[in-house]
């Protein structure tokens, strides 16, 4: 293990090797590993450290390029540059720097590292670009954006890893309503945010957020919003849970339904789409398998669950719950009759959980519950594939894997499983 001492002062030359999870990238000095921002791995460049409280590892910017990589380029969006001090930079598009298809690259690698290393999984997924992101270099594909706004009223994003607020000229990211409806530049005094909402209807909602509001009470607050995938409308709030990539629901959708195995699939089992939000991949598979589909969408936020009933009307044996999943699955197993657990036992369960994944608790339900199989959509490796690792000993393997590139410009990546259970285990 590399000497306890603090960090030097001065700036420190670093060869850059390899890139982590959380959009940074990993040099050593003096033993010691350093997780570096804005760079590229291949690099040598001068950074400030900028974190030496932990013992395993500090924290560094970067200052200045010595030997740039092949994959360098200019910074998609200016106020997140290089050029910028780093306390200036805005954050929410770190690897705008690298080349489109090596950020996939970088992707595919963090993904592939982390199956490996937590799941002992290896596998040769590959990270699949969105419509025309690639001829539009990964930019204007948010349709949601949220602002924050400093003490004195500025708006602007949060620069990387901070709560500083950096007023900005542009949101390159942003659909091009969404970036022209954007208040930059006006003063927000006495907010504490600002959504910038621009759904498929092509309306644009500019949402204020008073610092002074607590946030139950704006959740009772309704602006309903209608998104369309597919020529299907979804209705939901405004400030509710959408995929932000104006690609990314009907991705999304193609690849649970691709997903599923056929043969494993049942009408009438007690299938299940957990963490719902307003139902889109509960639709999803509605429209795979028709409208006799028997399906109970489970969300925490009890808005969306209500425009889940409404967006699932359609399908006859469909309903939505207003639940946390953990305490969902722990009542299913309290309460199963048998007849209730030979229908989950034949079920197609979809699991979208946030970012932190499923966690302990809810594998642990799900694998004692035996579904025939799992759909599991991540928008975090790691916990994808930690939660990978927790299925194993309940039989469940890596059927299918599939990547997404639904956040060009960003370190995040989607990532959509199908785990079936060994013949052994069913
Ligand atoms: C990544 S979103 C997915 C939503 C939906 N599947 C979609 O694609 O639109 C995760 C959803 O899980 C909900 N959620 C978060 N934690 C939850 C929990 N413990 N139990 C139930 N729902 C939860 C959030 O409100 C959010 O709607």
């Amino acid at each position: 293990m590399a000497e306890t001492h603090e960090a030097p002062a001065a700036p420190v030359e670093l060869e850059i090797t390899n890139v982590a999870h959380g959009g940074v990238f990993v040099a050593r000095h003096e033993g010691r590993v350093v997780f570096v921002s804005d760079t590229v791995p291949g690099e040598r460049v001068l950074v400030s450290i900028t974190d030496d409280s932990h013992t395993s590892f500090w924290r560094a910017e970067t200052l200045s390029v010595l030997e740039p990589s092949a994959h360098r380029r200019p910074h998609v969006w200016p106020a997140a540059s290089i050029e910028r001090a780093p306390e200036l930079r805005a954050g929410g598009a770190e690897f705008g720097h690298i080349a489109l298809a090596h950020q996939r690259e970088l992707k595919r690698q963090v993904l592939a590292d982390a199956f490996s290393r937590m799941a002992g999984v290896e596998t040769d997924v590959t990270v699949e670009a969105l419509g025309d992101d690639e001829q539009r270099e990964g930019t204007g594909w948010r349709t949601r954006v949220k602002l924050h706004v400093s003490d004195d009223g500025e708006l602007g994003p949060y620069a990387a890893r901070s709560h500083r607020v950096i007023p900005v000229e542009e949101l390159p990211l942003a659909g091009d309503a969404v970036a022209e409806a954007a208040p930059l530049g006006q003063r927000f005094a006495g907010a504490e945010s600002v959504d910038v909402v621009g759904p498929a209807d092509g309306s644009v909602h500019v949402l204020v957020n008073d610092a002074a509001r607590p946030t139950s009470q704006r959740a009772q607050e309704r602006r309903p919003i209608v998104e369309t995938v597919g020529g299907r409308g979804f209705r939901l709030d405004a400030r509710g849970f959408w995929q932000v990539h104006r690609l990314a629901a009907s991705t999304l959708t193609d690849a649970v339904q691709s997903a599923v195995d056929e043969s494993l699939f049942d009408a009438a089992a007690a299938n299940l789409d957990l963490y719902g939000g307003v139902g889109l991949l509960a639709a999803a598979l509605g429209d795979r398998f028709g409208d006799g589909v028997r399906m109970t969408s489970v969300e925490s936020d009890a808005r969306a669950t209500d425009d889940a009933s409404e967006n699932l009307a359609d399908w006859l044996g469909a309903q939505a719950v207003t639940a946390r999943v953990d305490r969902y699955l722990q009542q299913l197993e309290r309460t199963a009759t048998a007849g209730d657990r030979n229908r989950l036992r034949a079920a197609t369960v979809i699991l979208d959980p946030p970012r932190s994944g499923a966690g302990k608790a809810v594998v642990a339900s799900l694998g004692r519950l035996a579904p025939a199989q799992l759909v599991y959509v991540a928008c975090d490796p790691v916990a994808l594939a930690r939660d990978v690792a927790l299925f194993a000993p309940y039989g469940y393997t890596v059927a299918s894997l599939r990547a997404f590139d639904l956040f060009p410009n960003t370190h995040h990546v989607e990532a959509v499983a199908l785990l079936t259970r060994e013949p052994a285990a069913r």
